[in-house]
């Protein structure tokens, strides 16, 4: 069974401040090593506090190439787009912000496209941080006709488009994802929690393993590392 580690914080704040210290830790740590990292960061609205303080914090962000976990198929101004959020952090900071998505309508095309597109860059990921939400879709792995293709789709994919069904009620659009083995393959791997339900959610998907039907669950069943679990009520 994975080794989880649960980091508990009283407030959405107390975990900010950890969960940024830590990323910013690991972004030092592969600038050092390699001269620049290549991150995942994933949207919604558990990691938001993190994400502001995290882009506040003095980093080579130049050297700093930053994609989200997923994105939905809406444009870069809309409330929905996790790159739109990530490139209004951080682009200011001359991070490189690169979307998943391009303005496609279709999620097939959008994946193929987003695949193209992030082929050369410089793999693997150094951390990819994973969101989750209550029904146990992480990125934007979703249970539902394409769960198989996005958590162990072909290892050359790197991002694939998926039309969740049912459509999340929060946000009701397809999506291009990062497919379980680029997430995965990560050198860290790291997750934040927000909420008592989604917490069920993911102890329960832990004892299942690999025979989760959650998409949190099997894709920590796959994790060949510990991870760390940040959790707030
Ligand atoms: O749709 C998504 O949901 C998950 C969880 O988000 P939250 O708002 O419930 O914290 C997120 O990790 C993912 O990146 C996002 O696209």
């Amino acid at each position: 069974m994975i080794d989880a580690e649960w980091w508990e914080y009283d407030s959405a704040d107390e975990m900010a401040e950890a969960v940024a210290g830590d990323i910013a830790y690991i972004i030092g740590q592969a600038l050092e090593a390699r001269g620049r990292a290549l991150v995942a960061f994933p949207g919604g609205s558990t990691p938001l506090p993190a994400l502001k303080l995290l882009a506040e914090t003095k980093l080579e962000w130049a050297d700093v190439t930053i994609l989200p976990t997923d994105d939905r198929l809406v444009p870069v101004t809309d409330k929905l787009s996790n790159a739109g959020m990530l490139a209004r952090l951080f682009l200011p900071k001359k991070a490189r912000v690169l979307p998943l998505t391009a303005g496609e309508s279709d999620p097939v095309a959008a994946g193929r496209a987003a695949d193209e597109r992030i082929a050369d860059l410089d793999w693997p990921l150094d951390v990819a941080w994973l969101g989750v939400g209550e029904d146990g879709h992480t990125a934007s792995i979703f249970p539902g006709p394409d769960f198989e293709a996005a958590i162990a789709g072909p290892k050359a994919r790197r991002a694939i488009g998926v039309r969740p069904d049912p459509l999340p009620e929060n946000a009701p659009v397809p999506r291009v994802t990062l497919t379980g083995p680029t997430l995965i393959s990560a050198r860290t791997v790291t997750l934040t929690v927000s909420g008592k339900a989604k917490r069920k959610v993911v102890e329960q998907a832990l004892k299942q393993g690999s025979s989760s039907k959650l998409p949190i669950g099997r894709l920590l069943a796959e994790l060949d590392m510990d991870i760390d679990i940040h959790w707030h009520p």
